[in-house]
Parts: structure tokens; sequence; C-alpha cells
């Protein structure tokens, strides 16, 4: 079994997997590790690797401010590689690596999917692989034997929705709302169309992401779907606490805050299968 299935599999006590999503490097490497290491020890289930990008095109003012960190602060791409092999050494959780279409090219697909493997990666999730190029990239992904998760949109036609369940690896990330990345204080009830047209097309698992602010909608999402997917609220507490006078105290508030938000998601996650 994967460790992507296990970690969805391993929910049979919570209702649904939490996955967050943090950019290596913000706001530096090394917090940036102890941030996942925080997440991941704290409850989350899986966790996406962001590849930090200068043109980040499907996101929100907060995450692209965390890849302005993140560059600032020295980001090259082959760090997501060096981030994924050491949190491979302290956990046995799904990691999935998270990069936008334009710098994979760049660094080679064949060679970004090699050195994905080779780090311990269980999946990759690419928000802005056209669907006419996703065969290729699908085809090597499976030669290397990782996972190439897919994203359904609201705004997806069923037939590509069909398409999309065929070929998918690992699990379905349906995108709960349009425009980009970011929290939002209601979600819509749409997203529960989304993942019951899905799940007739797969039984992949299914996770839900775009605008997860807090518990409500975690609890909300883990009422239908099997993952939680969370990134603007975690990126935010790491913002939120750089605005502290030194060094010491904003690295315990960013850790603090990611430590204490993930334990708010999976008290609310667990809710739901207490009370179904
Ligand atoms: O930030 P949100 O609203 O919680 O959404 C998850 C999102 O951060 C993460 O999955 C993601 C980060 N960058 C993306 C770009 C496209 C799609 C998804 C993403």
């Amino acid at each position: 079994m994967t460790r992507i299935k296990s970690a969805f599999e391993r929910q049979t006590a919570r209702a649904a997997a939490l996955i967050p999503f943090l950019n290596t490097g913000d706001p530096d490497f090394d917090t940036s590790l102890e941030l996942f290491r925080t997440v991941l020890r704290t409850g989350a289930d899986i966790v996406e690797i962001g590849a930090p990008y200068s043109d980040p095109l499907a996101d929100g003012p907060v995450i692209q401010a965390s890849a302005v960190r993140s560059l600032r602060a020295g980001f090259q791409f082959p760090h997501v590689f060096e981030m994924t092999s050491r949190l491979r050494r302290d956990t046995d959780k799904g990691l999935v690596l998270f990069s936008y279409f334009n710098p994979l090219l760049q660094y080679g697909i064949d060679r970004f999917f090699a050195d994905a493997v080779s780090s311990g990666a269980d999946g990759v999730i690419i928000p802005d692989l056209p669907f006419e190029e996703s065969a290729l990239v699908r085809q090597v992904a499976d030669r290397q034997g990782i996972e190439l998760i897919p994203l359904v949109a609201p705004t997806s036609s069923e037939e590509r929705i069909a398409k999309i369940c065929e070929e998918a690896r690992g699990f379905v990330y349906c995108v709960s709302s349009l425009g980009v990345t970011g929290e939002r204080a209601k979600m819509s009830e749409r997203v529960q169309d989304l993942v019951r047209l899905a799940r007739s097309y797969t039984r992949l698992p299914i996770a839900v992401g775009f605008g997860v602010s807090g518990a409500p909608q975690a609890r909300f999402i883990a009422g239908f779907a099997d993952g939680v997917i969370v990134g603007s609220a975690y990126v935010r507490r790491i913002e939120e606490s750089l605005e502290a006078p030194d060094q010491t105290e904003r690295y315990a508030l960013a850790i603090d805050g990611v430590s204490q938000f993930t334990k708010e998601l999976t008290d609310a996650i667990s809710d739901v299968s207490a009370k179904s």
C-alpha cells in the first residue's frame, strides 16, 4: 500500500485526512523544515511541499507573499528535494511535492520525477498542468513510480472530470471555488456536488482545498470528503509571526501558530466522525 493510500486509510479514527500546504523556505529553509515537522508531528497526514515560484498565477496574496519571502531567503528549486529527503527521514506520512508547471519544465520533467522519487516523495501536484500535456507527464510519473495527483475544478465539465478521474493517481484534489487560493468566510455548498460527481468516476480518496480558514470549514468538508487541504490559513500564521521584534520570538510564534492550528483542525475533523 502506498503512503498516500495509508494516510487516508489511517483516518478510520477521524473522518478525513488533514493536508497542510507550506512553501519550502518560508521564511527560511531551516524554519520551514521545523514548520513541516511540527504539522506532521501534531496531526497532518500528508503535506504539500510547495516550490515557491515568481509567477504563482493561481495563488492569492498570502501565498504570493510567502513565495516572495522564500525566494528572497534564497530558495532554489532543488531545495524541495532537500526538504523532502529531510522529512522522509522523520516520517512515514504522505509527502507531496507541489510545483507550477513552468519551473518543473525548466528543471526537466524526467529529472524532476527522478529526483522526487530519490528524495522520498510519494506524489506530485502541478496545479497549472494543461490537460493536453498531462498524459506525457503522467507517463513519466508512472514510469518513475510516483503518483501524479490531479485537480478538478467547479468549472470542469462532467466529461473532463470523468477523464481526469480515470487517469488520477493517489487522490483527486477538488478545488472548492473559482478564483485563487485564499481563506474564505464561507465555502460554496456546490463543492459537495463536485465531490459527489468525482466519486462516481473514481474509487480514489477525494480531498477538498481552497478557502479553508479554520475549524468550521474543515468540519464541513470532513462531512463528505476524505481529505481537507489547507494552505493560506497556515501561511498567514507564518506571516503574522514575522511581526514579532526578534528572531527567537518569531520562530516560537510560527511553530506555536501552526501547531495550535493543526490541533484545532484535527479536533474539528474528529468531531465529525464522533457525530456520524
Ligand atoms: O490556500 P488555500 O485557500 O487553503 O488553498 C489550498 C492551497 O493553498 C494549496 O493547495 C495550493 C497552494 N498553491 C496552489 C495553487 C493552485 C492550487 C492549489 C494551491
